[in-house]
Protein backbone atom coordinates (compact mmCIF):
# COMPACT_ATOMS: atom_id res chain seq x y z
CA UNK A 1 0.00 0.00 0.00
CA UNK A 2 1.38 3.79 -0.82
CA UNK A 3 1.36 6.58 1.46
CA UNK A 4 3.19 9.91 1.66
CA UNK A 5 5.17 11.38 4.34
CA UNK A 6 5.16 15.12 3.83
CA UNK A 7 8.30 16.97 5.62
CA UNK A 8 8.93 20.47 6.86
CA UNK A 9 12.19 21.70 8.77
CA UNK A 10 10.62 21.96 12.03
CA UNK A 11 10.42 24.25 14.97
CA UNK A 12 11.42 24.15 18.49
CA UNK A 13 8.61 23.20 21.01
CA UNK A 14 7.68 26.59 22.58
CA UNK A 15 9.83 29.86 22.82
CA UNK A 16 11.25 28.77 25.63
CA UNK A 17 14.88 29.60 25.44
CA UNK A 18 15.98 25.88 26.88
CA UNK A 19 13.70 24.45 24.29
CA UNK A 20 14.68 26.70 20.88
CA UNK A 21 18.82 25.53 22.60
CA UNK A 22 16.99 21.88 22.11
CA UNK A 23 15.99 22.58 18.43
CA UNK A 24 18.86 24.50 17.48
CA UNK A 25 21.68 21.97 18.60
CA UNK A 26 19.66 19.23 16.77
CA UNK A 27 19.84 21.59 13.47
CA UNK A 28 22.96 22.96 13.63
CA UNK A 29 24.59 19.76 14.40
CA UNK A 30 23.85 18.24 11.19
CA UNK A 31 26.95 18.01 9.00
CA UNK A 32 24.57 18.84 6.22
CA UNK A 33 23.81 22.22 7.85
CA UNK A 34 27.52 22.98 9.46
CA UNK A 35 29.32 20.80 6.96
CA UNK A 36 32.34 20.98 9.49
CA UNK A 37 34.44 18.01 10.71
CA UNK A 38 32.67 16.84 13.92
CA UNK A 39 35.31 18.21 16.01
CA UNK A 40 35.03 21.61 14.83
CA UNK A 41 31.83 21.93 14.50
CA UNK A 42 30.75 20.72 17.99
CA UNK A 43 33.18 23.74 19.06
CA UNK A 44 31.43 25.96 17.24
CA UNK A 45 28.01 24.80 17.63
CA UNK A 46 27.76 23.76 21.23
CA UNK A 47 31.34 26.23 22.55
CA UNK A 48 29.72 29.36 20.98
CA UNK A 49 26.30 29.53 18.81
CA UNK A 50 24.42 27.58 21.69
CA UNK A 51 25.71 29.69 24.44
CA UNK A 52 24.20 32.87 22.58
CA UNK A 53 21.78 32.49 20.43
CA UNK A 54 19.11 30.35 21.77
CA UNK A 55 18.08 33.55 23.93
CA UNK A 56 18.11 36.00 20.81
CA UNK A 57 15.83 33.05 18.72
CA UNK A 58 13.57 32.95 21.37
CA UNK A 59 12.95 36.29 21.64
CA UNK A 60 12.34 36.45 17.50
CA UNK A 61 10.27 33.22 18.01
CA UNK A 62 8.05 34.77 20.95
CA UNK A 63 7.04 37.70 18.47
CA UNK A 64 5.68 35.53 15.71
CA UNK A 65 4.17 32.31 18.00
CA UNK A 66 0.36 31.52 17.65
CA UNK A 67 -1.85 30.03 20.32
CA UNK A 68 -1.74 26.50 18.86
CA UNK A 69 2.01 26.94 18.49
CA UNK A 70 4.75 27.08 15.90
CA UNK A 71 3.67 29.06 12.39
CA UNK A 72 5.54 26.94 10.33
CA UNK A 73 3.84 23.41 11.86
CA UNK A 74 0.72 24.59 12.76
CA UNK A 75 0.29 25.55 8.94
CA UNK A 76 2.08 22.07 7.75
CA UNK A 77 -0.65 20.20 9.76
CA UNK A 78 -3.59 22.72 7.77
CA UNK A 79 -1.41 21.57 4.71
CA UNK A 80 -1.69 17.66 5.22
CA UNK A 81 -5.27 17.67 6.66
CA UNK A 82 -6.26 19.52 3.65
CA UNK A 83 -4.21 17.27 0.88
CA UNK A 84 -6.31 13.74 3.37
CA UNK A 85 -9.10 15.48 2.33
CA UNK A 86 -8.51 15.32 -1.30
CA UNK A 87 -6.08 12.34 -1.90
CA UNK A 88 -6.75 8.26 -0.85
CA UNK A 89 -3.30 7.57 0.16
CA UNK A 90 -2.65 8.00 3.77
CA UNK A 91 -0.84 11.44 4.55
CA UNK A 92 1.51 11.92 7.30
CA UNK A 93 3.54 15.12 8.55
CA UNK A 94 7.01 14.88 10.11
CA UNK A 95 9.66 17.65 10.34
CA UNK A 96 13.12 17.10 9.99
CA UNK A 97 14.28 18.63 13.33
CA UNK A 98 12.52 18.01 16.64
CA UNK A 99 8.48 16.97 16.29
CA UNK A 100 6.82 15.20 14.73
CA UNK A 101 9.89 13.38 13.80
CA UNK A 102 10.66 11.52 10.52
CA UNK A 103 11.19 8.20 12.83
CA UNK A 104 7.15 8.36 13.75
CA UNK A 105 5.94 9.58 10.76
CA UNK A 106 7.47 6.80 8.53
CA UNK A 107 6.15 4.21 12.22
CA UNK A 108 2.57 5.66 11.51
CA UNK A 109 2.80 4.95 7.57
CA UNK A 110 4.27 1.61 8.65
CA UNK A 111 1.12 0.51 11.30
CA UNK A 112 -1.48 1.69 8.45
CA UNK A 113 0.04 -1.03 6.54
CA UNK A 114 2.06 1.48 4.02
CA UNK A 115 5.16 0.18 2.14
CA UNK A 116 5.81 2.15 -1.09
CA UNK A 117 6.06 5.97 0.63
CA UNK A 118 6.41 9.05 -1.73
CA UNK A 119 8.89 11.14 0.70
CA UNK A 120 7.72 14.69 -0.14
CA UNK A 121 10.30 17.51 1.14
CA UNK A 122 8.37 20.71 1.46
CA UNK A 123 10.86 22.88 -0.42
CA UNK A 124 10.92 24.00 -4.00
CA UNK A 125 14.42 23.54 -4.33
CA UNK A 126 17.40 21.59 -3.85
CA UNK A 127 19.47 21.84 -1.15
CA UNK A 128 22.40 19.93 1.05
CA UNK A 129 20.81 21.73 4.18
CA UNK A 130 17.28 20.55 3.07
CA UNK A 131 16.24 18.46 0.69
CA UNK A 132 19.53 15.83 0.76
CA UNK A 133 19.45 15.63 4.90
CA UNK A 134 16.00 14.71 4.65
CA UNK A 135 16.15 11.80 2.45
CA UNK A 136 19.81 10.73 4.52
CA UNK A 137 17.76 10.64 8.02
CA UNK A 138 14.60 9.04 6.23
CA UNK A 139 16.61 6.23 4.42
CA UNK A 140 18.92 5.65 7.72
CA UNK A 141 15.25 5.13 9.05
CA UNK A 142 13.99 3.18 7.03
CA UNK A 143 17.62 0.76 6.67
CA UNK A 144 17.34 -0.02 10.31
CA UNK A 145 13.38 -0.61 10.72
CA UNK A 146 11.69 -1.01 7.24
CA UNK A 147 14.26 -2.64 5.01
CA UNK A 148 11.02 -3.59 2.91
CA UNK A 149 9.89 -0.39 2.45
CA UNK A 150 9.96 1.22 -0.54
CA UNK A 151 10.85 5.33 -1.46
CA UNK A 152 10.05 7.28 -3.95
CA UNK A 153 11.36 10.71 -3.42
CA UNK A 154 9.15 13.87 -4.61
CA UNK A 155 12.35 15.95 -6.81
CA UNK A 156 12.19 19.63 -5.93
CA UNK A 157 9.46 21.64 -7.93
CA UNK A 158 10.84 24.81 -8.67
CA UNK A 159 10.36 24.90 -11.81
CA UNK A 160 7.20 22.60 -12.29
CA UNK A 161 4.27 24.78 -14.12
CA UNK A 162 2.07 24.28 -11.42
CA UNK A 163 3.79 25.23 -8.82
CA UNK A 164 5.07 28.69 -10.61
CA UNK A 165 1.41 28.86 -11.80
CA UNK A 166 -0.14 29.00 -8.10
CA UNK A 167 2.92 31.15 -6.74
CA UNK A 168 2.14 33.63 -9.92
CA UNK A 169 -1.24 33.66 -8.70
CA UNK A 170 -0.38 34.18 -5.28
CA UNK A 171 1.37 36.87 -5.93
CA UNK A 172 -1.01 38.69 -8.63
CA UNK A 173 -3.06 38.82 -5.91
CA UNK A 174 -1.18 41.16 -3.63
CA UNK A 175 0.24 43.14 -6.40
CA UNK A 176 -2.96 43.86 -8.87
CA UNK A 177 -4.19 46.78 -6.81
CA UNK A 178 -0.88 47.69 -5.55
CA UNK A 179 1.37 50.48 -6.71
CA UNK A 180 4.70 49.13 -6.02
CA UNK A 181 7.65 49.92 -7.20
CA UNK A 182 9.86 46.77 -7.05
CA UNK A 183 8.63 43.20 -6.20
CA UNK A 184 11.79 41.50 -4.04
CA UNK A 185 12.38 37.60 -4.40
CA UNK A 186 13.87 36.69 -1.29
CA UNK A 187 15.52 33.08 -0.75
CA UNK A 188 16.99 31.71 2.27
CA UNK A 189 20.67 31.52 2.02
CA UNK A 190 23.10 29.05 2.09
CA UNK A 191 26.88 29.10 2.59
CA UNK A 192 28.53 29.59 -0.69
CA UNK A 193 30.48 26.27 -0.23
CA UNK A 194 27.40 24.53 0.24
CA UNK A 195 26.89 25.11 -3.63
CA UNK A 196 30.31 24.03 -4.83
CA UNK A 197 29.87 21.09 -2.60
CA UNK A 198 26.45 20.00 -4.47
CA UNK A 199 28.15 20.43 -7.68
CA UNK A 200 27.77 17.38 -9.48
CA UNK A 201 30.42 18.28 -12.38
CA UNK A 202 33.13 20.00 -9.59
CA UNK A 203 33.98 22.45 -11.96
CA UNK A 204 30.58 24.17 -13.27
CA UNK A 205 29.33 26.53 -10.32
CA UNK A 206 31.90 29.61 -10.03
CA UNK A 207 29.37 32.10 -8.37
CA UNK A 208 30.12 34.56 -10.77
CA UNK A 209 26.80 35.62 -11.80
CA UNK A 210 27.56 33.68 -14.94
CA UNK A 211 27.24 29.53 -14.42
CA UNK A 212 23.48 29.62 -12.99
CA UNK A 213 22.19 31.12 -16.50
CA UNK A 214 24.66 28.55 -18.91
CA UNK A 215 22.90 25.09 -19.28
CA UNK A 216 24.98 22.15 -17.20
CA UNK A 217 23.86 19.12 -15.35
CA UNK A 218 24.66 20.92 -12.45
CA UNK A 219 22.04 22.50 -11.86
CA UNK A 220 19.91 19.48 -10.78
CA UNK A 221 21.54 20.03 -7.52
CA UNK A 222 22.34 24.02 -7.88
CA UNK A 223 20.30 25.92 -5.12
CA UNK A 224 21.28 29.20 -6.58
CA UNK A 225 20.52 28.09 -10.12
CA UNK A 226 16.84 27.07 -8.66
CA UNK A 227 16.12 30.26 -6.69
CA UNK A 228 16.89 32.50 -10.11
CA UNK A 229 14.89 29.81 -12.09
CA UNK A 230 11.65 30.42 -9.69
CA UNK A 231 12.51 34.40 -10.14
CA UNK A 232 12.91 33.72 -13.96
CA UNK A 233 9.79 31.72 -14.44
CA UNK A 234 7.70 34.25 -12.33
CA UNK A 235 8.65 37.41 -14.01
CA UNK A 236 8.11 35.64 -17.51
CA UNK A 237 4.02 34.56 -15.82
CA UNK A 238 3.64 37.63 -14.58
CA UNK A 239 5.15 39.72 -17.07
CA UNK A 240 7.12 41.61 -14.90
CA UNK A 241 9.36 44.39 -16.51
CA UNK A 242 13.27 44.15 -15.98
CA UNK A 243 14.78 46.26 -13.43
CA UNK A 244 11.12 46.22 -11.44
CA UNK A 245 12.11 42.70 -9.88
CA UNK A 246 15.46 41.03 -8.45
CA UNK A 247 16.23 38.29 -6.21
CA UNK A 248 18.54 38.00 -2.94
CA UNK A 249 19.01 35.73 -0.25
CA UNK A 250 18.32 36.03 3.83
CA UNK A 251 19.23 34.46 6.75
CA UNK A 252 22.65 34.56 6.61
CA UNK A 253 24.64 33.31 10.00
CA UNK A 254 28.27 32.88 10.86
CA UNK A 255 31.42 34.94 9.23
CA UNK A 256 31.19 32.28 5.69
CA UNK A 257 30.49 33.65 2.79
CA UNK A 258 26.89 33.07 1.93
CA UNK A 259 25.12 33.65 -0.66
CA UNK A 260 24.61 37.27 -2.12
CA UNK A 261 22.99 40.12 -2.75
CA UNK A 262 22.13 40.02 0.86
CA UNK A 263 18.32 40.76 1.56
CA UNK A 264 19.03 42.74 4.49
CA UNK A 265 21.35 45.45 2.44
CA UNK A 266 19.40 45.38 -0.11
CA UNK A 267 16.54 46.72 1.44
CA UNK A 268 18.44 49.37 2.97
CA UNK A 269 20.15 50.32 -0.03
CA UNK A 270 17.21 50.62 -2.34
CA UNK A 271 15.33 52.76 0.47
CA UNK A 272 18.27 54.90 0.76
CA UNK A 273 18.47 55.13 -3.42
CA UNK A 274 14.62 56.67 -2.99
CA UNK A 275 12.12 53.12 -3.55
CA UNK A 276 9.38 53.82 -1.72
CA UNK A 277 6.97 51.24 -2.18
CA UNK A 278 8.57 47.65 -2.14
CA UNK A 279 6.90 44.58 -2.55
CA UNK A 280 8.65 41.30 -0.88
CA UNK A 281 8.03 37.38 -1.78
CA UNK A 282 9.95 34.38 -0.13
CA UNK A 283 9.71 31.25 -2.44
CA UNK A 284 12.22 29.37 -0.52
CA UNK A 285 9.46 28.48 1.85
CA UNK A 286 6.17 27.28 1.29
CA UNK A 287 5.09 27.82 5.38
CA UNK A 288 5.21 31.02 6.52
CA UNK A 289 7.63 30.71 9.67
CA UNK A 290 10.32 32.85 11.75
CA UNK A 291 12.10 33.45 8.80
CA UNK A 292 8.91 35.44 6.72
CA UNK A 293 7.19 36.82 9.89
CA UNK A 294 9.72 37.87 11.59
CA UNK A 295 13.16 38.75 9.64
CA UNK A 296 11.04 39.75 6.72
CA UNK A 297 7.90 41.45 7.97
CA UNK A 298 9.23 42.73 11.33
CA UNK A 299 13.09 43.43 10.54
CA UNK A 300 12.99 44.01 6.45
CA UNK A 301 9.98 46.15 7.31
CA UNK A 302 11.77 48.36 10.16
CA UNK A 303 14.99 48.54 7.77
CA UNK A 304 12.93 49.59 4.53
CA UNK A 305 10.86 52.19 6.65
CA UNK A 306 14.34 53.72 8.67
CA UNK A 307 15.71 54.78 5.72
CA UNK A 308 12.95 56.38 3.98
CA UNK A 309 10.66 53.37 2.50
CA UNK A 310 6.76 53.94 2.90
CA UNK A 311 5.11 51.12 1.70
CA UNK A 312 6.28 47.35 2.66
CA UNK A 313 4.43 44.67 1.06
CA UNK A 314 5.02 40.97 2.18
CA UNK A 315 3.15 38.50 0.15
CA UNK A 316 2.50 35.13 2.39
CA UNK A 317 3.77 31.83 1.60
CA UNK A 318 1.87 29.16 0.05
CA UNK A 319 0.79 27.82 3.12
CA UNK A 320 -2.69 26.04 2.65
CA UNK A 321 -3.90 27.88 0.18
CA UNK A 322 -6.81 26.07 -2.06
CA UNK A 323 -4.50 26.10 -5.40
CA UNK A 324 -1.61 24.60 -4.25
CA UNK A 325 -3.52 21.74 -1.67
CA UNK A 326 -4.81 20.60 -5.23
CA UNK A 327 -1.70 20.97 -6.64
CA UNK A 328 0.19 18.98 -4.17
CA UNK A 329 -2.63 16.36 -3.93
CA UNK A 330 -2.87 15.88 -7.96
CA UNK A 331 0.92 15.28 -7.90
CA UNK A 332 0.33 12.77 -5.27
CA UNK A 333 -2.52 11.13 -6.92
CA UNK A 334 -0.33 10.93 -10.35
CA UNK A 335 2.19 9.12 -7.98
CA UNK A 336 -0.04 6.69 -6.54
CA UNK A 337 -1.86 6.05 -9.86
CA UNK A 338 1.51 4.86 -11.05
CA UNK A 339 4.03 1.48 -11.29
CA UNK A 340 6.02 2.07 -8.04
CA UNK A 341 9.58 3.85 -9.34
CA UNK A 342 11.60 3.42 -5.88
CA UNK A 343 14.75 4.97 -5.28
CA UNK A 344 16.70 2.19 -3.09
C1 LIG B 1 24.27 27.16 8.77
C2 LIG B 1 23.06 27.48 9.06
C3 LIG B 1 21.84 27.36 8.23
C4 LIG B 1 21.63 26.90 6.92
C5 LIG B 1 22.65 26.39 5.93
C6 LIG B 1 20.22 27.01 6.65
C7 LIG B 1 19.59 26.66 5.46
C8 LIG B 1 18.23 26.70 5.23
N1 LIG B 1 17.23 26.91 6.18
C9 LIG B 1 15.99 26.89 5.55
C10 LIG B 1 14.74 27.11 6.15
C11 LIG B 1 14.54 27.60 7.43
N2 LIG B 1 15.50 27.99 8.34
C12 LIG B 1 14.88 28.43 9.47
C13 LIG B 1 15.49 28.89 10.63
C14 LIG B 1 16.87 28.85 10.85
N3 LIG B 1 17.88 28.58 9.95
C15 LIG B 1 19.10 28.60 10.58
C16 LIG B 1 20.35 28.30 10.02
C17 LIG B 1 20.56 27.76 8.74
N4 LIG B 1 19.63 27.51 7.78
C18 LIG B 1 18.86 28.94 11.96
C19 LIG B 1 19.93 29.09 13.01
C20 LIG B 1 17.48 29.07 12.12
C21 LIG B 1 16.75 29.28 13.44
C22 LIG B 1 16.32 30.57 13.77
C23 LIG B 1 17.40 31.54 14.09
O1 LIG B 1 18.05 31.40 15.13
O2 LIG B 1 17.60 32.44 13.27
C24 LIG B 1 13.46 28.33 9.31
C25 LIG B 1 12.38 28.76 10.31
C26 LIG B 1 11.99 27.70 11.30
C27 LIG B 1 10.80 28.09 12.15
O3 LIG B 1 10.68 27.50 13.21
O4 LIG B 1 10.00 28.95 11.81
C28 LIG B 1 13.23 27.80 8.06
C29 LIG B 1 11.91 27.45 7.44
C30 LIG B 1 16.22 26.66 4.16
C31 LIG B 1 15.11 26.58 3.12
C32 LIG B 1 17.59 26.55 3.97
C33 LIG B 1 18.38 26.29 2.76
C34 LIG B 1 18.00 26.43 1.55
FE1 LIG C 1 17.59 28.11 7.96
FE1 LIG D 1 25.59 28.00 -10.80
Amino acid sequence: MKGVLLVNLGSPKSTDPKDVKNYLGEFLMDERVIDLPYILRAILVKGIILNTRPKKSAEAYSKIWWEEGSPLIVLSERLQEKIDQFTSVPISLAMRYGEPSIANGLKELHNKGVNEVLLAPLYPQYAMATTETIIALAEEIRREHYPEMKFTVLPPFYNHPDYITVLARSIAEKLDNLDYEHLLFSYHGVPERHIRKSDITKSHCKLDGKCCQTPSKAHQFCYRHQCYEVTRLVGEKLNLKEGTFSTTFQSRLGFDPWLQPYTDRTIEKMAIEGTKKMAIVTPAFVSDCLETLEEIAMEGEEIFEENGGKEFTVIPCLNDREDWVKTLSRWIDEWAKQEVEAVN
